[in-house]
């Protein structure tokens, strides 16, 4: 091979130049299914004992790697429409759980976590892999606690990936303490497929803070739902002890809602440029944590209302800083950031502590990226204080993570020429971002 040849050469990077908003953006936003909703309803069709339906599915690198891995492991998923024929949707037939069999889990958290416990239910070797990043994105509360439950587990990187866990067709279950400090995902994954392990669970988290309880109640209630028997103490106001009693699930027919943490930035567009968006269909209930939304960006300076049309959100282009615990809405941190970083007074953000464990660590990438526009964001110990100056435009980074894109994007509308790069990285929860984006812009 000559020198050349085997010179190490980068791609060339990928630029988006975000469409800077020249008015008032005034649109109606239609959004894709909820990612969260959609993984969970995946794993609790692919457990119970009859089919079941999936409408409006998200279908993005998150929901498609969860819907092949499960193929992968025996459960058919075909398309269709719905019973009542309307919409898109899947069908999902759950069959016997078969390995050997091999996961890709991309850089999905709620793949790489919601099925080890689902595989130790396999008769065979599941063996899981995924990006680089996945290898550094933590696991050792889904690892330990299913050795602890009955499961035999390679994991050569000691409680990370690539790892094989070995189905052995069920799992014993029982008591179990965790630390999920570090993701609540750990508490999802193993009350998940619990009412199939033969005594159910118990799960105690005996860690610090815990993160994003919406996550975890939307868990025990997509479970409550398909007939499991959820149940959860509380301790000091929050439930820190979760019991799954083993039984059969039913099969349902869910119509999956709007992602509210992906209409973050069509709502931050209206607040930044004073302009409206209305996002149909937005729940009148519901455990996703976008929800929050409503409050947060209206305490920065918009209003909103809920009516048939769905929400409406209205800016008045005067942004006001904030601050905020972010702990349990933890992956609306940075659209938030973005928003502030265009504000008429400091913001600071805490009890994030952990999203320096997801896409990409996302405190030092905001930090960088916002600065390197002109900005005057520090990272604190658990979030970010962030003090608005005038920007200018530049790259963007976005480290594979697909919010870092969308934070670019809304940055993009007040500073002209930002450009974003690889904003293909936003399919992990959006494929159609861009086109969206520029949709709502009028262009
Ligand atoms: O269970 C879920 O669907 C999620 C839980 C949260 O994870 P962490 O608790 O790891 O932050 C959230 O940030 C992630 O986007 C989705
Ligand atoms: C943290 C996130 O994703 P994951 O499910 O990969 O943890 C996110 O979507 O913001």
């Amino acid at each position: 091979m000559t020198a050349a040849a085997s010179a190490h050469i980068d791609p060339p990077t990928d630029l988006w130049p975000a469409p800077y908003a020249r008015g008032a953006v005034d649109a109606t936003v239609t959004v894709p299914g909820s990612k969260s909703v959609t993984n969970r309803a995946l794993v609790l069709a692919a457990l119970a004992s009859e089919p079941g339906w999936l409408r409006r599915p998200l279908r993005s690198r998150d929901t498609l790697l969860m819907a092949e891995a499960l193929r992968t492991l025996g459960v058919k998923i075909e398309e269709g429409v719905g019973p009542d024929g309307s919409g898109e949707a899947w069908r999902i037939l759950p069959s016997p759980l078969r390995g050997p069999a091999t996961v890709d889990v991309g850089n999905a958290g709620t793949v790489m976590r919601f099925l080890p416990p689902v595989a130790a239910l396999a008769d065979g070797p599941v063996r899981f892999d995924g990006d680089p990043r996945s290898h550094e994105r933590p696991l050792h509360g889904v690892i330990d606690a299913l050795r602890v439950l009955g499961a035999r587990i390679d994991d050569e990187s000691r409680g990370a990936l690539p790892m094989t866990v070995h189905g052995a067709g069920g799992l014993d279950g029982g008591t179990v303490e965790i630390d999920a400090s570090s993701s609540s995902q750990f508490v999802s994954a193993l009350l998940l497929s619990a009412p199939r392990f033969n005594q159910g669970v118990e799960v105690r988290h005996v860690g610090s803070r815990l993160p994003s309880l919406p996550h975890i109640r939307m868990t025990v209630d997509m479970l409550r739902a398909v007939g499991a028997q959820v149940d959860e103490p509380e301790h000091g106001g929050a439930p820190n002890v979760w019991r799954v009693t083993p039984s059969a699930l039913r099969g349902r027919d869910l119509v999956v809602e709007p992602d509210l943490s992906n209409a973050q930035p069509f709502l931050a567009a209206a607040l930044v440029t004073g302009g409206r968006v209305t996002v149909p269909d937005w729940p009148a209930r519901t455990t996703q944590p976008g929800d929050a939304l409503r409050e947060i960006f209206t305490e920065m300076g918009g209003s909103c209302e809920l009516t048939e049309a769905g929400l409406t959100f209205t800016g008045t282009g005067r942004i006001h800083g904030i601050d905020v615990d972010l702990g349990e809405v933890g992956e609306l941190t940075p659209g938030i950031a973005a928003v502030a970083a265009l504000a008429d007074s400091p913001s600071t953000l805490r009890g994030v502590a952990h999203l320096r464990l997801h896409e990409t660590d996302r405190l030092a990438a905001l930090t960088k990226e916002i600065n390197e526009l002109g900005g005057d964001v520090t990272e604190t110990e658990d979030g970010l204080h962030i003090r608005p100056r005038p920007l200018h435009g530049g790259v963007f980074h976005t480290y594979h993570d697909h919010r870092m894109a969308t934070a670019g994007a809304i940055i993009g509308l007040a500073v002209e020429g930002v450009e974003i790069e690889d904003v293909a990285t936003t399919a992990k929860t959006l494929p159609d971002f861009p086109t969206m984006w520029t949709e709502m812009l009028g262009a």
